[in-house]
């Protein structure tokens, strides 16, 4: 995930709705029936021969008129960190459909993939609109905005589509597998030994309880190392070094610190908010540095083996990391690439970390889906003689798995689109240029979606089940959407997805899961949905 920070500063209309607050959760599921339809010219819809008249934007129910009283309610209610539940509460009182306006941020929010797929069909190629790079007299920042973040409809695609081929076609998918196969494993080896070590019970039966947040995140970020710049950092070592540690830090200062930035204007930030702005812009440097010590080395390393010849350098077709492969072939120019690999790298940790613990606490707590899918593990693992890809084919429950954890869990809460022209949504108008938001927690619970939707089940997304499903709840498409959608999807999706795979498949072939309550875990929102306390989890070698 990248944290895509939007703000709309449009003059939305005067709030005219004044009974939103009194909707009885009913209305949400009548309203929840209406189809979604474009407007035609005359503003009204057809429907079965009738015309009905496409309601304003000013009527759409809204969460409150001042936008100023929001933010201090936010702030008084610690809203932030709670965005996720707030919003599930909005839609059960307004509907499916509302609007919020909080300090300078404005949006439309959604939650039904009929709405979300009329969303995504209405979206142009926008460039992302980051809210604090085009602030900040950051000098790097700056840099790194002009050379992403404020390019412009065909001009950004062409770029991203040369860096699909790196990170999110089949072919290389194919590459940087073993990699993630190889960090996984290696992982496994290490836990193995711990778990032996500090254990309790017989020799050989050993067993372990432990917050692995911190070892998941030493995983991610060894993982997306070895991806990226096609080197190991020594992340599992008894002592990892102090740079990596500074590296985790930094994300996560970044995280936590973008959130309260967002919903501040301007004059404000800098009265108010200039310590989390240092924290903010430093914790971005460091980010920044860490990206382009290792670009400096990849292009000495390219530069010099083009000078002394090919044997000089990586034995031909080795795969020298997604950055190897950018620079080699030379069709971004250096500061794209930078500007692309930092994205990658700041992107790639937390994101697939924090989905990790869920998984394992969600195994944990279902004890016959984590045999079920180890069943289906074992079998494919021992089919495919060694080859990570035949193994995650041969085992769909581990897709299942990810999908199912994301669909609880999502790490990004929400997916934002400015719609190129006028769309209707639950007979709203939305002009186009709305910021619109598909809130995807709410989605992912609600049971007008999914079929007992609390049900921890990574089968109920294969296709025999998803089809029965479709038939049964709201439209079939939409549905899975925590790495969004279309030309501007998650780029790291095909990294995240294996690497999470992998990661389960040695976990399930090594260890047995457990969890000592099955409470739900409480979460909080820092830009990204993480557990208020990381849940524990025994692991017993198998
Ligand atoms: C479970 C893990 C992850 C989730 C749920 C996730 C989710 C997302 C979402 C929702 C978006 C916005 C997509 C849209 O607007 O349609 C996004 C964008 C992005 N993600 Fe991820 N992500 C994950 C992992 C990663 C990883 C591992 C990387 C890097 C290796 C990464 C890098 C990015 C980048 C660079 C963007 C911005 C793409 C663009 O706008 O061009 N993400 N991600």
């Amino acid at each position: 995930m990248f944290i895509r920070v939007t703000v709309c500063f449009r003059a939305q209309g005067t709030f005219g709705s004044r009974n939103s607050c009194s909707v009885h959760p009913r209305r949400f599921l009548c309203m929840a029936a209406a189809e979604t339809v474009v407007a035609d010219s005359a503003g009204a819809r057809r429907r079965g021969g009738m015309e009905r008249q496409v309601k304003s934007f000013e009527e759409i129910p809204h969460t409150g008129k001042n936008s100023w009283v929001n933010l201090v309610k936010f702030w008084k209610e610690d809203r932030f960190r709670h965005l996720h539940k707030h919003m599930e509460k909005t839609f059960i009182a307004l509907g499916p459909i509302y609007r919020e306006h909080v300090g300078t941020h404005s949006s439309v929010n959604i939650m039904l993939p009929s709405d979300i797929g009329e969303l995504f069909r209405s979206e142009g190629l926008h460039p992302r609109r980051m809210t604090l790079q085009p602030w900040t007299t950051h000098r790097e920042t700056r840099k790194h905005s002009k050379g992403v973040f404020l390019k412009n409809g065909e001009e950004w695609r062409s770029d991203r589509l040369l860096l699909n081929k790196e990170v999110m076609m089949t072919s290389a998918v194919k590459r940087f597998l073993p990699l993630l196969d190889e960090v996984a494993s290696d992982f496994c080896r290490m836990l193995r030994a711990r778990v032996e070590r500090e254990g309790r019970g017989k020799e050989g039966e050993r067993c372990l309880t432990m917050d692995p947040s911190a070892d998941l995140f030493r995983f991610a970020l060894e993982a997306s190392c070895h991806v990226i710049y096609g080197e190991r950092i020594g992340l599992f070592s008894s002592t990892p070094s102090m740079e990596s540690q500074k590296f985790i830090w930094a994300v996560e200062r970044m995280l936590a610190t973008t959130l309260p930035l967002l919903y501040l204007p301007p004059r404000l930030l800098l009265r108010i908010g200039a310590p989390l702005w240092t924290q903010h812009a430093s914790a971005w440097d460091h980010i920044f540095s860490h990206a382009e010590a290792r670009i400096q080395r990849g292009y000495q390393r390219l530069s010099s083996s083009k000078r002394k010849g090919p044997e000089a350098g990586a034995a031909e077709g080795q795969f020298t990391g997604v950055l190897g492969q950018l620079l080699e072939k030379g069709q971004l120019s250096l500061d794209l690439i930078k500007a692309n690999i930092t994205e990658l790298m700041a992107g790639g940790v937390d994101t697939t970390a924090i989905p990790l613990q869920f998984a394992l606490f969600e195994l944990g707590r279902n004890p016959e889906v984590q045999e079920k899918v180890r069943q289906q593990v074992r079998t494919s693992w021992s089919q495919a003689g060694g080859d990570p890809q035949k193994a995650l084919q041969g085992a769909p429950l581990l897709k299942g798995i990810v999908k199912e954890t994301l669909r609880l869990y999502p790490v990004g809460i929400t997916v934002q689109r400015y719609p190129v022209r006028d769309i209707v949504l639950q007979n709203y108008h939305i002009p186009a240029g709305t910021m619109v938001q598909a809130c995807l927690y709410p989605l992912g619970r609600s049971s007008q979606v999914f079929e007992d939707p609390q049900r921890f089940d990574p089968g109920r997304w294969s296709s025999s089940s998803s089809r029965e499903e479709g038939q049964s709840v709201e439209g079939a498409g939409f549905r899975s959407l925590a790495f969004g959608f279309g030309a501007r999807q998650c780029v790291g999706r095909r990294i995240a997805e294996n690497e999470m795979q992998i990661f389960l498949m040695h976990i399930l072939l090594s260890f047995h899961l457990s969890v000592s309550s099955s409470e739900d875990i409480k979460t909080t929102y820092t830009l990204i949905l993480q557990p208020e306390m990381p849940p524990r989890i025994t692991f017993r070698k198998l």
